[in-house]
């Protein structure tokens, strides 16, 4: 499958990265675009196979898929600039943005002919540029075996959940945002340690050790975070008394409002 990102920022240089390092779809079938030659650069360091370029309707030619990835105010310029050089009958358009949807992408990508293209919602996480994502993946008008293909594609990059368009929303508070909050549990953490002593070299390195034991317990045990806590906490013990502080300053719930205010 040939490809091609339109933005080739945080996101679009993720998800290139992540597909280069792949299997399914060599360096020299990805394109990438972006608004500085600089960026570009950037990209050619992954990997030099992939084909970098200013012109997005150069970049979409020949692509089987087009990705776009620029931010949410400049979607609509960037479709306008690229949408009288696709072919719908063959080529399928993708959008990673995060506030979007089918009927917003689908009314920018009318041209007025009655065929509309194949179109994908897809919502990785920063994590795609070393195969940890969690890929959230919704279609409109794809066939089986196209929609196979693509999630094979992200699956090499990390874990993908195919939703119906509702929960692209939940999903992307989840997984993609999610991948900043749970950075956010870990720089308190790090805070904290600077301030019970630690430098912060050796309160990063602990955090970091601990999140990765409890991520393995879960996942070794098959069991919920509760279950494990359980095994921590001491009646009348030291880790009653920090989860009860962690409460009375209101973490799940501002966890929680964290979730339902990104979606
Ligand atoms: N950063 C993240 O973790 C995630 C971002 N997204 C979505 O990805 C989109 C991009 O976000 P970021 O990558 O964070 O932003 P970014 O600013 O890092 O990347 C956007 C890229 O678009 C390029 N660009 C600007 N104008 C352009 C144009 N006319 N033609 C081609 N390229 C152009 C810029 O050079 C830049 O490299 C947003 O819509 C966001 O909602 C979705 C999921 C996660
Ligand atoms: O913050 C944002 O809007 C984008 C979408 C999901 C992650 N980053």
């Amino acid at each position: 499958m040939k490809i091609a990102i339109i933005g080739g920022g945080n996101m679009g240089g993720a998800i290139a990265k992540g597909i280069a390092a792949g299997s399914l779809v060599p360096a020299s079938d990805l394109t990438v675009t972006a608004h500085t030659q600089q960026t570009l650069d950037k990209i050619k360091g992954y990997d030099p196979a992939i084909r970098t370029t200013l012109d997005n309707r150069e970049a979409v030619q020949g692509a089987d898929l087009v990705v776009l990835a620029v931010k949410p105010w400049l979607l609509e310029e960037v479709v306008k600039e690229i949408r009288g050089g696709l072919d719908y009958r063959k080529q399928a358009v993708a959008s990673v943005i995060g506030r979007s949807s089918f009927e917003e992408l689908g009314k920018l990508l009318d041209n007025g002919s009655g065929v509309m293209p194949v179109m994908y919602r897809i919502i990785p996480n920063t994590a795609i540029s070393l195969g940890e994502s969690v890929t959230f993946i919704a279609e409109q008008g794809a066939p089986k075996e196209r929609l196979d293909e693509l999630v094979s594609i992200f699956s090499e990059l990390g874990q993908t959940v195919v939703v119906k368009e509702p929960m692209m929303g939940p999903g992307t508070s989840l997984a993609s945002c999610g991948i900043a909050f749970a950075l956010k549990y870990l720089d308190a953490s790090i805070q904290g340690g600077v301030e019970l002593g630690f430098a912060p070299e050796e309160a990063r390195a602990v955090v970091m050790q601990t999140m990765r034991g409890a991520l393995e317990m879960m996942n070794l045990n098959g069991t919920m975070p509760q279950t494990e806590i359980d095994k921590v906490t001491t009646p009348g013990g030291m880790t009653l008394r920090g989860l009860a502080a962690m409460e009375e300053s209101g973490f799940t719930e501002a966890v929680k409002a964290g979730l339902f205010n990104s979606k």
